[in-house]
């Protein structure tokens, strides 16, 4: 089974406080963006990588492809403002796709395994995301900071990537939104509101963000087990 990944490093890492884009903080030597990338390198059935980057830093990128050199990046795409326009921007940029994943440069732990699950139910369904049931007891507050309500955790999922989509489907949920002038926080939010049911692969915890600087701790500690 083949497919095509975006990759997304365009964005600035603002949480995270490293005054660089979070992309290029070092982990055992190597740089976040580096580690998420052999993944995919090293999966047969990845045919081809769109690392989504920062116009400004394009002579950063062109120094890390030669010294960490990644066969399945044929071109780097220029990513935009937000990071559903880094998405559109990867998206446009294939020449042809059959099933395309999306994923974070800022997920340096996503394995194989789960990358295979997400394909073959993409592939069958048309739509997938990875997802693990959330852990803690989850509560409305309101903006005075009052609690208003416990909600029923059996049915919530923290959603991370990769998620996979057939092209055509991913393609006419971007086009809607754009036209729409709707901006979700992931793929799936889009593709939802052209009414395709999103199917969840459950992932690991690993797979977590690199968001704020903690998450810089836990990634050493988790590298080192
Ligand atoms: N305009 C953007 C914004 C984000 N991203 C990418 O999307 C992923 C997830 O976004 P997030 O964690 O929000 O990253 P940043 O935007 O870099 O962080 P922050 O919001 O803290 O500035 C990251 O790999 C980031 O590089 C992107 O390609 N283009
Ligand atoms: C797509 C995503 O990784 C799913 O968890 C996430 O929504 C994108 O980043 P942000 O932290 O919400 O900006």
């Amino acid at each position: 089974m083949n497919y095509q990944v975006i990759v997304l490093a365009a964005g600035q890492g603002k949480r995270m406080k490293a005054g660089k884009n979070k992309q290029f903080i070092e982990l055992e030597g190597k740089p976040v963006i580096i580690h998420t990338l052999s993944v995919f390198e090293a999966d047969p059935w990845c045919m081809e990588i769109k690392l989504v980057i920062n116009e400004k830093e394009k002579d950063i990128f062109k120094e890390l492809q030669h010294q960490y050199p990644v066969q399945k990046i044929k071109e780097m795409v220029i990513g935009g403002e937000e990071r559903q326009d880094s998405v559109y921007n990867g998206l446009t940029s294939l020449q042809s796709a059959e099933i395309v994943l999306v994923h974070d440069g800022a997920r340096p732990f996503i394995s194989q395994e789960v990358i295979h699950h997400l394909v073959k139910k993409a592939a069958k369904e048309g739509a997938a995301i990875v997802g693990v049931p959330v852990k803690d007891t989850i509560k409305r507050v309101s903006k005075a900071g009052v609690v208003e309500q416990t909600v029923e955790r059996s049915s919530l999922w923290s959603i991370q990537t990769p998620q996979a989509f057939r092209y055509a489907i991913l393609k006419e949920a971007h086009d809607k939104a754009k036209a729409e002038n709707y901006l979700g926080t992931d793929e799936a939010s889009l593709v939802e509101r052209i009414h395709v049911p999103v199917h969840i692969v459950e992932g690991e915890y690993e797979n977590f963000k690199l968001t704020t600087p903690e998450d810089i701790i836990l990634a050493k500690a988790f590298l080192q087990k």
